[in-house]
């Protein structure tokens, strides 16, 4: 399995953005979240971003708390998440990203968590609800085990936070796009460019933009502020919202290629103030 810094190599040996596809564990159901992963592998992704479902997601807007509800009536625990990342990482050569809120690993178990997540062939873990401050021990399982940690900003982050945000963080930064839960967008807010100079300003990691995007341009947007892109809503939408399974997984093919080819693309803040003015 190719570490996730040689992820972001590579995608920018190729000139492009990382592409990070999520899928959430048990959604539609187990198998089904593997076959997913299986597919966003062939399509050329470079990261796979596995969520874990929780009853009490703060920051997830309706179509992952979905997405959430499904999974976890479908029995799926984190236990069984992790089983469904070894059964991914089994199948596919890129590395696996877990969210998971931090209720779920403190009742599992912090250091037996780091140790399972590595023998499961986890490459690093974003804990969105984490305080970089609070994160000592989370920290040292992570080093013990070689498990990479992602710490979350947000616009609404001080430069303060930003810098300990990133010093905590190894993995990547996760730069949230927007002050809101998730959730496919049409457009970008205008603060997010300036919002990534600001975190680029203070930081060396990689930076993945994540939350509302949806469409082609919103990855063109920032194809010059940006290291990687995270898609979720906008998958699970499509899967939910498909006929038959079958149907799924083709509009889903067709739409990470379309995603996809997006990352090596730009789009001038001009030329995204014209789509909006024509819209
Ligand atoms: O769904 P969106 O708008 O495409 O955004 C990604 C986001 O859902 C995914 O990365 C994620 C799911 N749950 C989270 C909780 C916190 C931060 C990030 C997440």
């Amino acid at each position: 399995m190719i570490s996730v810094a040689d992820s972001f190599q590579k995608a920018r040996d190729e000139g492009r953005l990382a592409f990070i596809p999520y899928i959430m564990s048990g959604f539609p159901d187990e198998p089904a979240s593997v076959e997913i992963a299986k597919m966003y592998a062939e399509t050329g992704a470079d990261i796979i971003e596995l969520g874990v479902p929780f009853s009490d997601p703060l920051a997830d807007g309706p179509t992952i708390q979905r997405a959430s509800n499904r999974a976890l009536a479908n029995g799926t625990t984190l236990r069984s998440s992790l089983e469904v990342a070894e059964n991914i990482a089994r199948e596919v050569s890129i590395p696996i990203v877990m969210m998971s809120y931090y209720n779920p690993i403190l009742r599992y178990g912090v250091q037996r968590f780091f140790q399972d997540a590595s023998n499961s062939g986890i490459s690093a873990v974003i804990i969105p609800d984490l305080l970089p401050e609070e994160s000592e021990e989370v920290s040292t399982y992570s080093s013990e085990y070689e498990v990479g940690l992602v710490f979350l900003v947000a616009p609404t982050s001080t430069v303060d936070r930003i810098k300990l945000a990133a010093q905590a963080a190894n993995a990547f930064l996760y730069c949230v796009s927007l002050t809101g839960v998730t959730g496919a967008r049409d457009s970008l807010p205008d603060y997010l460019e300036p919002f990534l100079r600001t975190v680029r300003g203070q930081t060396d990691l990689p930076l993945v933009v994540g939350f509302g995007i949806s469409k082609p341009d919103h990855i063109r947007q920032l194809h010059q502020f940006a290291d990687g892109v995270v898609v979720a809503s906008a998958i699970i939408s499509m899967i939910e919202n498909s006929p038959s399974w079958q149907e799924a997984l083709d509009s889903l093919r067709a739409y990470l290629g379309q995603m996809r080819a997006a990352t090596f693309e730009s789009l001038s803040k001009e030329n995204v103030n014209e789509i909006k003015s024509t819209a």
